[in-house]
């Protein structure tokens, strides 16, 4: 579990994350929501270590970030995976490069252990036969199947998601959603994931965090989302017209 104790963080005098207190438990897909500028990825990368808060603490299964030696908190990012925006691979090195780099640089594992890692978390993410491809040569949806599989690759306990689904088709989408939805709940992995996709919001936010100009604004499941009342969350969710629809015929059920 990711505790968060009432953080703030502020570049010069632009205060953008303004006391947000919050937890992300085990074996669930947790979602930060909120429109652009909202505070989003600077919380992401508190989480991640990245940037330290100027105030309040995040504790990861009890172990308060700060006050953990330089070894302990690199140990501790050690146990953290990341998916990052637009999957990031290697473009020079194949699928199975891409997916070993973390087990070569951080551990002392032989080529043979790597190896069979590879080829265990490849098949996990349903890629068998993309060992020696490079990235160009595969497709949007596969290279986000090997980003996944770069970061669970050394069995972390934190995964954090930057808008996994950005620039793929709906259907490729919820596929990638599900397979990380899966593999948070197999593996027992306390994942973040930022997104602004409410496809995903209600296939897997099993927990939502929705953030307004650096607060924390609603906190909720993907069932409530879509009963709340609150206007900023309701503006946000329904601002597509396929919602608006979805609201409104939820609203002549009711009635
Ligand atoms: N390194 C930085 N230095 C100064 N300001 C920053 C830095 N990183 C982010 N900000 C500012 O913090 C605010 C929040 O940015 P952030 O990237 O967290 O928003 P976001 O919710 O992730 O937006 P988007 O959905 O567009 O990615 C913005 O006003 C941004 O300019």
């Amino acid at each position: 579990m990711i505790e968060v104790n009432d953080i703030y963080k502020s570049f010069g005098n632009s205060e953008v994350l303004k006391g947000i207190t919050t937890n992300f438990e085990k074996g669930k897909t947790n979602l930060i929501i909120g429109q652009s500028g909202s505070g989003k990825t600077v919380f992401l990368k508190c989480l991640l270590g990245l940037f330290t808060p100027d105030k309040g603490t995040i504790s990861y299964d009890g172990k308060v970030y700060s006050k953990l030696s330089g070894d302990e908190q690199r140990d501790l990012r050690q146990e953290m995976g990341m998916v990052f925006q637009g999957s990031a691979l290697f473009d020079s090195m194949t699928v199975e490069g891409n997916v070993m780099f973390p087990l070569d640089m951080f551990t002392k594992q032989s080529k043979s252990e790597m190896k069979d890692r590879v080829d265990r978390v490849l098949k996990r993410v349903n890629l068998i036969d993309a060992h020696h491809k490079f990235p160009s040569e595969i497709s949007g949806g596969m290279q986000k199947r090997v980003a996944i599989a770069r970061a669970i690759v050394m069995n972390p306990k934190y995964l954090f998601c930057d808008e996994p689904n950005s620039g793929l088709d709906p259907k490729t989408a919820i596929m990638i959603d599900n397979l990380i939805m899966e593999i948070t709940e197999e593996y027992d992995i306390t994942t973040v994931i930022n997104t602004h996709d409410m496809n995903s919001v209600m296939e897997i936010g099993k927990k939502i965090l929705f953030l307004k100009n650096g607060h924390k604004e609603w906190e909720g499941t993907n069932r409530e989302i879509f009963k709340t009342d609150n206007e900023a969350v309701t503006d946000f969710v329904y601002s597509s017209e396929l919602f608006k629809k979805v609201r409104q015929m939820y609203v002549e059920e009711r009635n």
